[in-house]
């Protein structure tokens, strides 16, 4: 790279979702920098505690293990994190920041984007969260494989932003380009079905989003 060229910064990429060792190594051989685990029962990609536990133990160091929850009780967040350490937890319901932050861990707090939320007036009333997860408003709070009108984001949230939704190795490259988030996150666009996660897709998503990351 010459002195007249640099690479922009390199946007973190997390894989959500996972359920099979085969998927979390294939992530991790892709250079994914955090690995998502669904705590939210009604999900085709939940994983019981026991099981994250077992996918965790396959992670390197330096790649961080999220877990997500919805509206959870905090019980139910204690016993998660009583046998999965996870570096990050990621709210994607109608949780109040107090309710986020009590387990003094990052967080991420999802908004569910449409036309009328008023992002950064949401985005202000969580302080403390490490980013803003911006994803498609869905049934089922999430993990919905739809986009959202990138538009709507606006400039200058106190925030880090996570661009979420529908994204896929077709389009990531031009989220990038045209939102520069500190992160995407991606779930149905990387799999052969929901919770099975293909090593192809994963592969090209994340070379589309370092391609995008030196445009
Ligand atoms: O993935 C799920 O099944 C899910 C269920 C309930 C709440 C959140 C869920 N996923 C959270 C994620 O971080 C997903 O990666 C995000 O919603 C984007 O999903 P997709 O549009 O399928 O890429």
């Amino acid at each position: 790279m010459t002195s007249a060229t640099h690479a922009r910064t390199k946007t973190r990429i997390k894989i959500c979702g996972l359920t099979r060792e085969a998927d979390v190594d294939a992530a991790v051989a892709a250079g994914a920098d955090a690995i998502g685990f669904v705590f939210y029962p009604p999900s085709p990609r939940y994983v019981t505690p026991e099981r994250a536990a077992e996918l965790v133990r396959r992670l390197p160091p330096f790649v961080a293990a999220v877990g997500l929850f919805v509206n959870p009780e905090p019980a139910q967040v204690e016993a998660v994190l009583a046998k999965v350490p996870l570096e990050v937890l990621q709210f994607h319901g109608d949780e109040t920041e107090s309710q986020c932050r009590r387990y003094l861990r990052p967080y991420l707090k999802a908004a569910r984007v449409r036309p009328d939320l008023d992002l950064v007036q949401y985005a202000a009333a969580y302080p403390s969260a490490r980013a803003i997860l911006l994803d498609a408003f869905v049934d089922g709070y999430g993990g919905g494989g739809k986009t959202f009108d990138w538009s709507l984001i606006p400039a200058g949230l106190a925030q880090s932003i996570v661009l979420s939704g529908g994204l896929d190795g077709d389009n990531v490259a031009e989220a990038v380009r045209r939102v520069r988030p500190a992160a995407v996150d991606v779930s149905s666009g990387v799999e052969a079905a929901k919770g099975i996660k293909d090593a192809a897709k994963i592969r090209a998503f994340i070379a589309a989003v370092r391609s995008a990351d030196n445009d």
